[in-house]
């Protein structure tokens, strides 16, 4: 008698939707590691203004510093053939550019699948025809900037990352299977220096540009982020930063004002339809240059700091001292109201060098952003306009900035109008141009096809950008480390800051000066990478997907914020532990996750400073970060060796549980059943309380005495309904079982095998279809798409309607023999599919604005949403409502959750069951 035998879950002839893993929106991510370039090579590191880190080979690079001209070696050359558009302007140049890996995106990390080479081969070929179709398939838009004053720092990083020889004439795309060329790229390019500049960049890069009008980029970039990115907009009252959901069919018309060297001021009122309506010449370049010249400022960040530590009131006249200190209150002018920038200095014999650098950076700052939030304020009552988009790199996230121009412009149109900023700023321009790329269509992606993702070096962001970015790991590491020896220290984010606010932007001083911007301007808002993942797709099922929102605590709370990044933090050290155990243990390993843990910090205590620094906060994308940033060290699956051990020890007691299971009524069975996953749910190594628990007893005990502890009613407890929709009530006809249920995994071992399947099984047993969705990345002990397959193939060799559902759904061969003990399953009767599908995700809750296509597909049949475990139940979606039924089930392993959401304690459990909210 032969076993069931697996398939491999790449096998595409099974079920198209069975593609275990390979649309991973994270799985763009595990590239290679490529060429290992040698450490010594880098003398100075630097992180780009998009975060992604760089080194500074200019500057005494590749060990010898006579050879002018080096050769740059790129670590992961392959993984960085890209293209570019750029806006060159009167201050700073701004490129954005693409990349993506050369080879197919097929290895989900997990259990690597057991796949022939011939399909390996075959499964390259489609993705390259998709991708000669589709060329910005899975591809990802970079933002970096340069002073314009360096041209030759900008043009030698294209340079070093040829970027220019994959600009293609006939495609402006690369290519994989045409030979790449040095010659003729033609490139996408706006602003001043598009003109100024053509000859250099054809002299130096042999690039010829092709010029896109300046105002045409602007608002084609501006109109595009509006729309594709869920967090770009928001308002910034008293140092408070609110997003604000901008309604893609409500976009027009609205006022955009771009603060670059100059002021233009342009009215929109639609895609291609605008008006430059006015502009100043008092803009950024003013600032920027009287800051120079006044106090000797060598970068602009240096002006913004002096200004936090300024008092105006010593170089503006104010209206008090001309009313000696009285108000003018006839005409709504207090004793504080500027009445004349600089007036102060007329008064006095004091020279230069008599005031306040710091008085004097103030003073700059409010005259010229309060001229311009005063010009932008007339022009948007001229034309009727309510919203005011502020962009330009002028802006700079700056707290004051954004409070000085949010105040005029509440304060002159008496709250009718209101000011919004970009968070990406100053690349309006610069995306409007690489958008102008015919063949791009970016337009056509929504918002849930690009995810932004956060590089370790984001905290730092600020710093220019001087050479190739680091892909290599040992660079990374190695960065890290001197990034703490440079004395630029990331501590524990405890204690928290206080709100960041830099000052009131009334016309009074500003009240909170106390915070200052960091030396490495930290204090400005990051821009991450933006990936375009058009497999990703918004969950069919969410009853109200425009008011979805997937998190259910609030990180803008201070409280909240403070007390779990100190669980994340506290927690820390024994992630880095297994981490490194699971990696071997090895020196590397070892100097990954110290890395990792900095890196890690680094991201929290920027995100203490300014929680909205990487768009709005929330757990489920603190817990993702967390991830991502191990991923980034390459650490595949930290808890793979636990899993493992849990898998076997949980799958040697299954056969007793089922039979167990088999014993009993229907009635006593799914009492049993839902018990059971809630006590199951027990084992997650990312509950601190768990961990502790761990120590003490083995998987068997704990699952034991969690089970005698699983008295009804839980802390949230609908089983009765739950119960009247599985076998109906008293003697009427039982209601018809679900045709297809979609079963949102959580953990390993117990939780899935003797917690999930069982359930999964009755379901099967009862006719109803069962897709398993699993991470397509691991996170935490969450087990992985690719880990069930193998879970499942044990499981059937002690069930007859698991073998034959897994049959049925492609996971097992062998429907002939059946090696089942158990004797009361009928053999006769057929039994529906079990399917495994991956969600996109590699994240231990679940964001329904973006999952994989296949889930997207599975969900189109489906009647039954379980949602299973403290991340995706509740830390996610706790209150999202579906189109059919849905089952919210976990355990609360968090005692303030425990306590502020549920008003319980630790251990409660949650049984959530809301029938079809479809009317
Ligand atoms: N690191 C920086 N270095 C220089 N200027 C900066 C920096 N950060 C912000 N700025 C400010 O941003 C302004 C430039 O903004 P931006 O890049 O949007 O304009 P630009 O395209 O160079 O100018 P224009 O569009 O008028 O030609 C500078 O004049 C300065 O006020
Ligand atoms: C000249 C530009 C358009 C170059 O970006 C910009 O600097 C600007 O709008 N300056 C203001 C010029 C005016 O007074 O309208
Ligand atoms: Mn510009």
């Amino acid at each position: 008698m032969q076993g069931p035998e697996m398939v491999g879950p790449y096998d595409r002839k099974i079920w198209r939707r069975n593609v275990v893993g390979s649309n991973s929106r994270r799985s763009l991510e595990q590239g290679s590691e490529g060429k290992e370039a040698s450490l010594s090579l880098f003398s100075q590191f630097v992180v780009s203004s998009s975060g992604e880190i760089c080194v500074d080979w200019q500057k005494d690079c590749l060990g010898s510093t006579d050879d002018k001209n080096p050769a740059i070696v790129l670590p992961n050359q392959s993984d960085e053939l890209c293209h570019f558009a750029i806006d060159i302007g009167g201050s700073l140049v701004k490129l954005v550019y693409f990349s993506r890996q050369t080879e197919p995106p097929l290895v989900c990390a997990g259990s690597p699948p057991r796949k022939a080479a011939k399909d390996q081969d075959r499964a390259k070929e489609a993705y390259y025809e998709g991708w000669r179709k589709h060329p910005i398939l899975g591809g990802r838009l970079h933002f970096v900037k340069f002073e314009t004053a360096k041209l030759n720092e900008c043009l030698d990083f294209i340079q070093s990352k040829k970027l220019h020889c994959t600009n293609l004439p006939d495609s402006g795309l690369f290519d994989p299977s045409v030979p790449g060329s040095d010659e003729g790229a033609i490139v996408k390019a706006t602003g001043g220096g598009a003109f100024k500049y053509a000859e250099v960049f054809k002299e130096r890069l042999g690039v010829t540009f092709d010029k896109e009008d300046e105002m045409d980029c602007l608002v084609a970039g501006a109109n595009f982020l509006l729309r594709a990115i869920r967090y770009e907009a928001f308002t910034h009252l008293e140092g408070h930063k609110q997003f604000v959901q901008i309604d893609r069919d409500d976009l027009f018309p609205y006022l955009l004002v771009n603060i670059g060297s100059g002021v233009s001021l342009i009215k929109v009122d639609g895609d291609g339809v605008f008006e430059r309506v006015s502009g100043t010449n008092l803009g950024g370049g003013t600032f920027w240059g009287l800051g120079r010249l006044l106090m000797k400022c060598k970068t602009f960040d240096e002006i913004l700091e002096l200004s936090q530590g300024g008092d105006n009131s010593s170089v503006d006249m104010l209206v008090g001292d001309i009313y000696g200190g009285l108000e003018y209150s006839k005409i709504g002018l207090s004793a504080t109201t500027i009445a004349s920038s600089f007036g102060k200095v007329i008064s006095g014999d004091k020279d230069l060098s008599d005031y306040r650098r710091e008085d004097i950076a103030l003073s700059l700052l409010r005259m010229v952003s309060y001229n311009i939030g005063h010009i932008a304020y007339l022009n948007a009552l001229q034309y009727g306009l309510k919203r005011i988009f502020f962009g330009g790199f002028f802006i700079r996230g700056h707290a004051y900035t954004m409070d000085t121009i949010s105040f005029a412009i509440n304060f002159w149109s008496k709250g009718e109008a209101q000011a919004m900023f970009l968070r990406h700023e100053g690349y309006l321009g610069a995306l409007g141009a690489f958008l102008s790329y015919d063949k791009h269509d970016l337009n056509a992606l929504t918002a849930h096809q690009f995810v932004e993702r956060f590089p370790m070096g984001a905290p730092y962001a600020g710093g220019e950008i001087h050479g190739p970015p680091i892909r290599d790991l040992n660079e990374k590491i190695s960065w890290m480390d001197r990034f703490m020896k440079k004395g630029i220290e990331i501590t524990a984010p405890i204690p928290m800051a206080a709100p960041t606010t830099t000052g009131v932007g009334g016309f009074g001083r500003p009240l909170s000066r106390a915070l200052s911007l960091r030396s490495d301007s930290s204090a400005a808002l990051s821009v991450g990478v933006l990936h375009l993942v058009p497999t990703l797709e918004s969950f069919p099922l969410l009853a109200d997907p425009s008011g979805y929102e997937p998190n259910t605590i609030d990180l803008s709370d201070l409280s909240e914020r403070e007390y779990w990044f100190n669980i994340l933090s506290n927690t820390l050290p024994d992630l880095v532990e297994k981490a490194v155990a699971s990696e071997g243990g090895t020196d590397n390993a070892k100097k990954r996750g110290d890395a990792f843990a900095q890196a890690f910090r680094a991201h929290l205590t920027r995100l203490s400073e300014e929680p909205a620094a990487y768009g709005k906060l929330g757990l489920a994308n603190l817990l993702e970060l967390r991830e991502e940033c191990l991923r980034e060290f390459h650490f595949t699956d930290a808890y793979r060796a636990i899993k493992q051990r849990e898998n076997e020890a949980a799958l040697a007691v299954l056969p007793d549980l089922l039979s167990e299971l088999d014993t009993m009524t229907p009635t006593e069975r799914i009492l049993a059943l839902i018990e059971g996953l809630l006590a199951a749910n027990i084992f997650d190594w990312g509950s601190k309380a768990c961990v502790e628990l761990y120590r003490s007893g083995t998987i068997m005990e704990i699952y034991r005495m969690s089970r005698d502890k699983m008295k009804r009613p839980w802390r949230v407890d609908d089983f009765d309904l739950l119960k009247k929709r599985w076998i109906g009530e008293g003697n009427n006809t039982p209601p018809k079982p679900h045709k297809r249920a979609l079963l949102f995994v959580d953990n390993a071992g117990a939780d899935i095998v003797l917690g999930v399947i069982p359930f999964a099984r009755e379901l099967l047993q009862r006719g109803t279809e069962v897709v398993l969705v699993a991470n397509s990345l691991p996170a935490i002990n969450d087990v992985v798409a690719t880990d069930i397959p193998p879970i499942i193939a044990e499981a059937a060799k002690h069930c007859d309607v698991l073998r034959r559902a897994a049959v049925a759904g492609g996971l097992l061969t062998d429907a002939v023999s059946s090696s089942s003990e158990s004797s009361q399953e009928s053999h006769n009767e057929s039994v529906p599919a079990l399917y495994i599908v991956a969600s996109g995700s590699g994240s231990p809750c679940i964001d329904f604005r973006q999952v994989s296509s296949e889930v997207a597909e599975a969900a189109k049949d489906a009647d039954l949403v379980v949602l299973e475990g403290m991340g995706r139940a509740v830390h996610t979606n706790f209150n999202a409502k579906f189109k059919c039924d849905v089952l919210k089930l976990a355990m609360i392993k968090n005692q303030r959750l425990a306590e502020k959401l549920l008003k319980g304690s630790l251990y409660d459990c949650v049984c959530r069951y809301e029938p079809s909210q479809e009317v």
